[in-house]
């Protein structure tokens, strides 16, 4: 090879692949609106959400992280890892404006997606697990716990707090939830719109692990798939299955009218009007 061959192979590497002190990473693919990294030793995949400032998921991030976990599956990595690209906001749940006047539509398009992008996380064959660096509230929430293993970072917070926007979870939503907590606690914080402190999160079992840094909780996110070094992946997928089947079952089955009640309620003016004083408050906070 000569030089300028030489150059050429080491420039397209480097457009192709990063790399960090102890690993090579290379950028599987890039949505618009996030970015997959698969470390190349490991298989491990990390998801980063970069729709700033706070990764309000609307219809084209959820269909980004969507696409994402569909390649993450075929490309038979070793885990997955759900992260963002903030450094103070996981996700802020849903976008607000996705569900406030909104084009029928898309609105319909939106919800769809949610339900799809669920399906696939909650149900992955692959290893899950968040390393939740800052604020999730709500959807944010959803998606980490619909995760097999959290990793949180201190003096954040995490919950699902529909009930203070005046607002239901729904079931798929709740189930999640009661796929981490015991039913009591689940309750009672769903009840209340509860927001747990990443300290309150890690003592009622609500994240699995606190870590001081993105970095940490990344690594500490790859220890935990390294317990399954083990165990045959197959049986390991379908054990996970058969855990997780009947709140994926309920939501397969029901998704017609999920998506008929989200549309109705949604389209209250009663809801409308919440949201909007709820989005006001939240724009106030920045003048
Ligand atoms: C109607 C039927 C519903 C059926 C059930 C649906 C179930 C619902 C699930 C949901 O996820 S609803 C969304 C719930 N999310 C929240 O309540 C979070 C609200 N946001 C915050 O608490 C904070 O923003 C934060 C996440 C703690 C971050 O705080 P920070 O100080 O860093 O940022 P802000 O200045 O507050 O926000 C910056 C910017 O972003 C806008 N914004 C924040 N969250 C949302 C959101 N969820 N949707 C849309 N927009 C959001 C915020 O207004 C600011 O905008 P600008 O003022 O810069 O224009």
């Amino acid at each position: 090879m000569n030089r300028a061959m030489m150059m050429s192979a080491a420039k397209n590497l480097l457009t192709r692949y990063g790399s960090t002190k102890n690993n090579i990473y290379r950028c599987m693919s890039t949505g618009k609106l996030t970015t997959v990294d698969v470390n190349e030793k490991s298989g491990v995949a990390v998801l980063t959400m970069n729709r700033l400032p706070v990764n309000g998921l609307n219809l084209e991030l959820l269909r980004d992280i969507r696409n994402d976990i569909d390649e993450i599956e075929g490309n038979k990595c070793r885990g997955l890892i759900l992260t963002s690209a903030s450094s103070s906001v996981f996700s802020a749940g849903l976008d607000i404006m996705e569900m406030y006047k909104p084009n029928q539509d898309r609105l319909k398009e939106f919800w769809t997606t949610l339900q799809d992008t669920w399906l696939a996380l909650y149900g992955s064959s692959v290893p899950t697990a968040a390393a939740i660096n800052g604020h999730s509230p709500a959807g944010g929430c959803l998606l980490a716990t619909s995760c097999e293993y959290r990793v949180m970072l201190p003096k954040f917070t995490i919950g699902l707090n529909e009930t203070k926007l005046g607002i239901v979870a729904p079931k798929w939503f709740m189930a999640t939830f009661c796929n981490v907590l015991p039913r009591r606690v689940a309750e009672m914080a769903l009840t209340q719109g509860k927001m747990f402190s990443s300290e309150e999160a890690l003592k009622v079992g609500l994240v699995d692990e606190l870590a001081q840094s993105k970095e940490e909780a990344i690594e500490k996110c790859q220890q935990f798939f390294a317990t399954f070094a083990k165990t045959n992946p197959f049986a390991r997928a379908m054990t996970k299955q058969q855990f997780r089947s009947k709140d994926l079952q309920q939501l397969e089955d029901e998704k017609a009218q999920d998506l008929e009640a989200f549309l109705f309620f949604v389209n209250q003016p009663s809801v409308q009007k919440g949201l909007g004083i709820y989005l006001d408050s939240l724009k106030a906070k920045t003048k």
